[in-house]
């Protein structure tokens, strides 16, 4: 479970004093997730999520994390909205650590998507794409294409201890998509992390989109090579065009994407299986045995990349058709 850092009844009481939100009625540390910690903190006012910033957050970019979640709320996405203290300020510490409270979206992860649930990720995808065009703060992807040889040369020496011949497969795609990687396509803010575990639903209608602590500037594309990636495969690791047609259907129904930005999906779908590929083999080879969380698997993108590696066209994507 997540909770890397537990925060005490007093602290916390004191914490929430100093927001418009009443009394504290009780909390609970929440299990899932494995990059921050989190808490289910009921007040008075009802019920709202406590992250504490861990690992991957740079306390530089929250501005740009908590800034966002507010853009987009304002602008017709639901999401977390970060909710401002008596001082107005949105960003707190508590037990040593940056700290924000955000409403509480109601709705649950669906293990086992269907195409109606990718449809509506698809759509939701492309809100956020829109939503996003005015926000005023800007962060680079420090795991776009720049990132992924640092990220690599950090374990290099030890892929071997994943598999025999992942080095190999790994320098060779690096060095294609160094070379191949598409530019100046249309971007703007993304998600860059749209798991099904970041979408909530409430039986078959999305409710909500969490955890933008990825987030930043890049190919809005990009963003759906990140979705194909992570909603469209099956268990056995096979692609259900069904889904990605669902997919990328209800993504242009908001959206539509450009030629370039359709011929470019092959490549973008194997820059984000190589960009999770990545950061599960770091973190297969650096989490302690008795972590709190488990590694997530790192072969799993190493399946999907070999899939995207012999996609010549969008169409086995479920895309047919002309750009409109
Ligand atoms: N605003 C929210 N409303 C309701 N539940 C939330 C909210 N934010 C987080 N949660 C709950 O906390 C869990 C973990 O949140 P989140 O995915 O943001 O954590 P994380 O540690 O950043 O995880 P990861 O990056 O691994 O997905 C979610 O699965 C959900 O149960
Ligand atoms: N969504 C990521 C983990 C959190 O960013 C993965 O599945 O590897």
């Amino acid at each position: 479970m997540a909770v890397y850092t537990e925060v005490g009844d007093e602290e916390l009481a004191s914490f929430i004093a100093s927001y418009d939100l009443g009394d504290l009625l009780s909390f609970k540390g929440i299990a899932e997730g494995v990059e921050n910690t989190n808490y289910i903190v009921h007040t008075s006012k009802g019920p709202f999520i406590l992250t504490l910033y861990e690992r991957r957050v740079e306390a530089a970019d929250l501005p740009f994390y908590l800034g966002l979640m507010e853009h987009l709320a304002e602008h017709g996405v639901t999401c977390p909205t970060p909710v401002r203290d008596a001082h107005g300020k949105n960003l707190s510490r508590i037990s040593g650590r940056p700290a924000a409270l955000v409403t509480f979206l109601e709705g649950f992860w669906v293990r086992r998507p269907t195409a109606a649930h990718c449809a509506a990720v698809g759509r939701a995808l492309a809100e956020l794409h829109l939503g996003g065009e005015g926000f005023g703060l800007r962060r680079s992807n420090a795991l776009g294409l720049a990132g992924w040889r640092p990220l690599y040369e950090r374990f290099a020496d030890r892929a071997g201890e994943i598999a025999p011949d992942l080095a190999r497969l790994i320098e060779e795609e690096l060095a294609f998509l160094q070379e191949n990687w598409p530019q100046g396509l249309p971007d703007g803010v993304i998600h860059a992390d749209l798991f099904p575990d970041n979408v909530f639903f409430i039986g078959d209608r999305l409710s909500g989109l969490i955890d933008f602590y990825f987030a930043c500037n890049d190919a809005l594309a990009y963003d759906i090579a990140v979705s194909l990636n992570a909603w469209c495969f099956e268990k056995d690791m096979s692609f259900n065009i069904t889904k990605g047609q669902a997919f990328l259907r209800g993504y242009e129904d908001v959206r539509p994407l450009s030629a370039r930005e359709r011929e470019a999906m092959p490549l973008l779908a194997r820059g984000a299986a190589m960009r999770f590929l990545l950061t599960r083999a770091y973190d297969w080879l650096n989490t302690p045995k008795d972590a709190l969380v488990s590694p997530k698997n790192p072969m799993e993108y190493v399946r999907r990349l070999r899939f995207h590696q012999g996609v010549r066209s969008i169409a086995e994507y479920g895309l047919n058709g002309m750009a409109k």
